[in-house]
């Protein structure tokens, strides 16, 4: 079966003043329909580099990202974020404060009849256990519950993929835990195609279908949960 998302030998740089900054050298990756992918990777690695490419706001130098066969960037060609049918959600939460839930949840929804996006939005805000904040706006919310209107916001417009990066490094560590564990069931429940950044290993194998770490501009495994649980219990010299 053809992959939603593949990643054919991307290289990303950035124009530094001291010279070319490579971050992806030839990266490869590929991710199934409803399957989450987790990229793991020490800080400045280019996790965000990779989400951002995927997003269409960096373009790739070489390679070519495809989303459900069609091509998204190559050095040739580079489709509008906003064509992209991919959603993100950042650490930051980045609500619009002036609005309400309901109001940030919709933004996405503007071509939207008003019926159609009420109810949308309904919908959503019942899906992540915001049923009654509709009204509410962001600063009266916890920032567990500000995370989870992000997550809505993202999904509201039907993306075939969800970029999320490092969605939970501003929470505490329960509500962390907590609200993983139920983005993980919102997102298999919906079916819903996403890859993670994270830095926190234990976060990526409760979460993930596919796992990898970024190092050298290059993916050193992509694998599955079990498989990195495997690799972590055998003695370092068998480690492939
Ligand atoms: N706009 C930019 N111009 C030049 N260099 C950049 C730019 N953005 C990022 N970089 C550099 O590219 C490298 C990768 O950055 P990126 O933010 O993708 O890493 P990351 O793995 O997501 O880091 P973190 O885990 O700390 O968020 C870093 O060395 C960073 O300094």
């Amino acid at each position: 079966m053809n992959p939603l998302l593949e990643l054919d030998h991307i290289h990303l740089a950035y124009d530094t003043p001291r010279g070319l900054r490579t971050v992806a050298d030839g990266l490869c990756l590929h991710l199934a329909r409803g399957h989450i992918g987790c990229l793991l990777g020490a800080s400045g690695c280019g996790k965000s580099t990779v989400l951002r490419a995927i997003a269409g706001f960096e373009p790739v130098r070489a390679g070519r990202i495809l989303l459900d066969g069609q091509v998204l960037s190559s050095p040739r060609q580079q489709v509008a974020p906003e064509l992209r049918r991919v959603g993100m959600m950042f650490q930051d939460y980045a609500l619009f404060p002036h609005m309400n839930v309901a109001a940030n949840i919709g933004f996405g929804l503007r071509r939207h009849s008003h019926a159609e996006r009420a109810a949308r939005v309904a919908e959503l805000l019942e899906m992540v256990g915001l049923a009654k904040a509709g009204d509410s706006y962001p600063h009266e919310l916890s920032g567990g519950q500000q995370q989870r209107v992000a997550l809505a916001r993202a999904l509201a417009p039907s993306p075939e993929l969800l970029l999320l990066d490092e969605p939970f490094s501003n929470l505490d560590t329960d509500t962390r835990e907590h609200l993983a564990a139920e983005v993980r069931d919102i997102l298999r429940s919906t079916g819903h195609t996403a890859i993670l950044v994270t830095h926190n290993q234990a976060e990526a194998l409760a979460i993930a279908d596919r796992i990898g770490s970024l190092s050298g501009g290059q993916l050193q495994y992509w694998d599955a949960p079990e498989a990195l649980r495997r690799r972590m219990a055998a003695p370092e010299r068998l480690r492939a």
